[in-house]
């Protein structure tokens, strides 16, 4: 639905060049929910206005639906936008409009007649929770409602993409839960691929299906989100998954922690599982079978993308053999990464 091929900004800035997105290459598939996440400064903003045209790439292809935007005239361009919905941190809503004509505006825009912006407006009121709010201006709303209106604005020409920069970053744990389900809803409902860029893994954790890692304007990783969670490649991409799953190091063990094996060292071991109840009787049979023991010092249970997701870390104690033999059963049946020793 979105492909982005080859894709360069350079900005001039000082007398210095920023090359803010370096040669990225990026396929969003139809009906998807695709999540973009990276540090501050990694290019994502620049990223998602490219996708619109409201940057205009230095070089390569931004492909919606087939049209690469690239080649079009302007006219040709403010109409494919009309397929392309977005939503921003600060929801961009206008102050002396009411919710209802800030929703209508795309519409009156576009010459749309009084009954038709009433026939569209109006559902979108309902399927943003917005109805008793029509007449209410911007000012008079919390920044959740706010988003909302946002929202059923940028549903308003029905498009086929909606891109969201960074649509939560400015709301509260619930107030963003709440912005979350309504986009897995609109995703689901009109089937609308949903482009977000974010910098918060719980956003990709919660709704997303697919996420890509940005560093200094490249993707460094990629992959199913669930994937992303049992199997982070980059350093990166560890670092995010750990801060969306809370890991800390451990103080019981910390004194006692090194990297690198010792003579009768200890493993550590980060166990990740997808399902509830897969782990428990993995655990049990190891210990039977080879004669260890295991010592559990971190245990999380995640939802990721709808699915139970386990985060387990333990010492495995034992013998030599009976440790290696369990790490062997253990890497047969479940995602294990040994994390370090102690001895
Ligand atoms: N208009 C501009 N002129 C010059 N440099 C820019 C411009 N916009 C962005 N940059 C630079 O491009 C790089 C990427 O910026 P961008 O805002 O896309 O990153 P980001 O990942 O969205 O960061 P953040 O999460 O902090 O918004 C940064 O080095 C930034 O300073």
């Amino acid at each position: 639905m979105i492909e982005l091929k080859n894709l360069t900004k350079v900005f001039a800035a000082g007398g210095t060049e920023v090359n803010a997105i370096d040669g990225v290459n990026l396929s969003v598939p139809e009906g998807t929910i695709y999540g973009v996440i990276g540090s501050s400064g990694a290019g994502k903003s620049t990223l998602i206005r490219c996708v619109n045209l409201l940057e205009k790439p230095t070089s390569g292809q931004v492909l919606v639906d087939g049209q690469d935007l690239t080649l079009l005239s302007e006219k040709l361009l403010r109409q494919a936008r009309h397929s392309i919905g977005m939503i921003f941190q600060h929801f961009n809503l206008l102050s002396s409009r009411t919710v209802y004509d800030n929703i209508a505006l795309p519409l009156e825009l576009a010459g749309a007649s009084k009954q038709e912006i009433e026939q569209a407006v109006m559902p979108l009121l309902e399927l943003t929770g917005l109805s008793d709010k029509k007449l209410s201006y911007p000012a008079q709303l919390s920044g959740g409602q706010k988003q909302r209106v946002a929202i059923a604005r940028a549903l308003a020409s029905k498009p086929k993409v909606l891109l969201c920069d960074e649509a939560t970053s400015a709301l509260d744990p619930q107030t963003t839960r709440s912005i979350l389900s309504l986009l897995k809803d609109i995703n689901r409902q009109l089937k609308i691929t949903v482009l977000i860029i974010t910098h918060e893994m719980d956003v990709v954790k919660t709704i997303c299906d697919r996420v890509a890692i940005m560093s200094f304007g490249k993707i460094i990783e990629e992959n199913e989100v669930e994937q992303f969670f049992l199997n982070p490649q980059t350093d990166l991409a560890k670092e995010f998954v750990r801060s969306a799953i809370h890991e800390k190091p451990i103080a019981e063990i910390e004194a006692r922690f090194q990297s690198d094996p010792a003579e009768g060292a200890r493993p550590v071991v980060r166990i990740t599982f997808v399902g509830q109840g897969v782990v428990q009787p993995l655990i049990t049979r190891a210990a039977r079978q080879f004669n260890t023991d295991f010592n559990i010092l971190q245990a999380d249970i995640e939802t990721v993308n709808e699915k139970a997701m386990g985060f387990l870390m333990v010492e495995i104690i034992g013998e030599p053999e009976g440790i290696e033999q369990s790490l062997q059963f253990l890497k047969d049946n479940v995602q294990v990464e040994v994390i370090g020793y102690v001895s």
